[in-house]
C-alpha cells in the first residue's frame, strides 16, 4: 500500500546550512591558500554536490585546480564538514509543524538531496529530524543524482510513496528540472539557495513560510 509523499530538497530548503557550508569552504580554499568566499557567494553555488560546490569557488577565485587536486581538497572539506555539521545549520521556520501535519495526514515523507548520503544523515540526525523520513537519498545513494529524475523516483519507491501523489519541495533550479523530468509537480521555497530567483524557473507553486505548504500541497494535488 503506497501513500501520497512529500519529497524535500535538504540544503537551503528544509535547513539553512548556508553558515555551516561557507564556514568549512572557506577553511579548505585557506588552507589552500586561496582566501575565502562570502556566504552570498556560497549560496549562489550550492545545488550540485560538494565537489562542483568546490570547482565553483575556485573558478570564482579564477584558481582552477587539477582533478587530483580537488579530490584532496573534497576529502578535507567532508573530513571538517562532517565534524562540524550542525553548528549554525537549523530548520526553517516552521518545518518541524509542516512535517507533524503531514504525517498526521498519512503522508510518507523523504529526503532527496545532492548532499552526500552519510552527511545528510548526520545533519539529520544532529537536528533531531531523521525519524520523520521513511528514506533519506543522497548524491551517493543511487547511480546517479539530481537533475536526473530516477534520483526522485527511486526515493519515493523507497520510502513507499505513490509516484502519482507525489510533491517535490525545493529552493533551486536542480530541484525543478528534476520534478519537471520526473512529470512531477513542484513548490519552490523563496528563501532557498539559488542566483535566480524561484519564480523565475516556473515551480508549479513558490511559498515564502513552511504555513503555506498545505494550501501549495493541495493545489498541485488537486
Ligand atoms: O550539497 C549541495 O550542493 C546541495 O544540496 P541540496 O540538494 O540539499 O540542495
Ligand atoms: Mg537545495
Amino acid at each position: 500500500m503506497t501513500s501520497p509523499i512529500l519529497v524535500f530538497d535538504l540544503d537551503g530548503t528544509l535547513v539553512d546550512t548556508a553558515d555551516d557550508l561557507v564556514a568549512t569552504l572557506n577553511v579548505v580554499l585557506e588552507e589552500a591558500g586561496l582566501g575565502g568566499v562570502t556566504g552570498a557567494q556560497t549560496r549562489a553555488m550550492v545545488g550540485h554536490g560538494a565537489r562542483v560546490l568546490i570547482e565553483r569557488a575556485l573558478a570564482a577565485k579564477g584558481a582552477e585546480r587539477a582533478p587530483d587536486e580537488v579530490d584532496a581538497l573534497l576529502a578535507r572539506y567532508i573530513k571538517h564538514y562532517g565534524a562540524n555539521i550542525a553548528v549554525a545549520s537549523r530548520p526553517f521556520p516552521g518545518v518541524e509543524a509542516a512535517l507533524d501535519r503531514f504525517s498526521a495526514r498519512g503522508f510518507a515523507l523523504a529526503v532527496c538531496t545532492n548532499k552526500l548520503e552519510h552527511l545528510s544523515l548526520r545533519l539529520l540526525d544532529a537536528l533531531g529530524l531523521s525519524p520523520r523520513f521513511a528514506a533519506i537519498c543522497g548524491a551517493d545513494t543511487f547511480a546517479v543524482r539530481k537533475p536526473d529524475p530516477l534520483m526522485l523516483t527511486e526515493t519515493i519507491r523507497r520510502a513507499g510513496g505513490d509516484a502519482a501523489r507525489a510533491v517535490m519541495i525545493g529552493d533551486s533550479a536542480t530541484d525543478i528540472d528534476t520534478a519537471r523530468a520526473a512529470g512531477i509537480p513542484v513548490v519552490a521555497v523563496d528563501f532557498g539557495y539559488t542566483p535566480v530567483p524561484v519564480t523565475e524557473l516556473s515551480p508549479d507553486v513558490v511559498i515564502s513560510h513552511y504555513d503555506a505548504l498545505d494550501d501549495a500541497v493541495a493545489k498541485v494535488l488537486a
